[in-house]
């Protein structure tokens, strides 16, 4: 049996087991690499077909919700993919559900100078070939995956001294893959946004968190027991319990849990 196969199998016992032991599941996704496959455009990302399927299956079932929590702003997360109850946006710092958006007060208020940033970048960083800066209001991405290798530091040095100037301590930077992000230095990340929705589920739920990259690692650190962190990809530090290979493994676990959740918690 390869690796794989064991570590496919230890994950499904494991989230079988979860099931088994709580009435409501709260499944949470990353967006970027694990429902959809990494693109060099960003605007190109789209979910997998499989995966968006099993996303609304899954959500259809009365005691499941699931979520979608990501680095991308709401706005357009929300329109890239259909299904879940949940979308989170900015990395956590805006929430949709039931009908109404909350957003970070202290980041809403900083939106200014994440705007600020974003123009001055977007100047700055004209001429530099394949440099491209996201706006996303609450958080800004400057994406470096087609800068030429010499010039990323240049770009991060620039970007940082940008956000320092302009934000006066109230911005921080934080790196992605092949992405620099700047946004309110405020203590609150995807980590804080899963215990909140946990918070607001009406049973004590098992809760599952799947997602790449290094913002996600603020969930999986904040799982405990009662929830399972499942790392995509190859990283080899990850506070992830379980990892699958990539968003095509996603889309299989996917459909794993719509059968496994079927029946269950009636
Ligand atoms: O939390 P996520 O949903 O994973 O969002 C993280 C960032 O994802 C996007 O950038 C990443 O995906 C792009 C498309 O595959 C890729 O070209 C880029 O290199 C990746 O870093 C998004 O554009 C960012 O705003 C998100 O913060």
């Amino acid at each position: 049996m390869s690796l794989q196969q064991r570590t496919t199998r230890d994950l499904q016992e494991r989230l079988a087991t979860g099931l088994d032991r709580h009435d409501e599941l709260l499944a949470c996704f990353d967006f970027d690499g694990t429902l959809a496959p990494i693109v060099d455009d960003p605007e190109r990302a789209r979910p997998l077909p499989a995966a968006e399927r099993a996303l609304e299956r899954l959500d259809s079932h009365e005691d499941v919700t699931t979520a979608i929590v990501s680095g991308r702003a709401l706005a357009d997360v929300s329109r890239r993919v259909d299904g879940p109850s949940v979308y989170g946006g900015n990395h956590g710092l805006e929430l949709a559900r039931d009908d109404s958006v909350a957003v970070h007060p202290v980041a809403q208020k900083r939106s200014r100078l994440v705007e600020r940033c974003c123009a001055v970048l977007e100047e700055r960083l004209e001429d530099v070939s394949g440099c491209r800066v996201e706006n996303k209001r609450l958080t800004g991405t400057v994406h470096v995956r087609h800068v030429s290798r010499e010039l990323v530091p240049v770009v991060e040095q620039e970007t940082r001294a940008v956000v320092d100037r302009i934000g006066d301590g109230d911005l921080e930077c934080s790196h992605g893959k092949a992405i620099l992000e700047f946004g309110p230095r405020v203590p609150w990340t995807k980590g804080d946004a899963v215990s909140l929705l946990r918070s607001k589920q009406a049973r004590d739920p098992f809760v599952l968190y799947v997602g790449d990259d290094v913002t996600d690692e603020t969930v999986f650190r904040r799982l405990g027991p009662n929830g399972l962190g499942v790392a995509v990809g190859r990283a080899t530090e990850t506070a992830a319990s379980c990892q699958v290979r990539s968003p095509r493994a996603v889309a299989h676990l996917l459909d794993w849990l719509v059968d496994a959740t079927a029946g269950r918690f009636e």
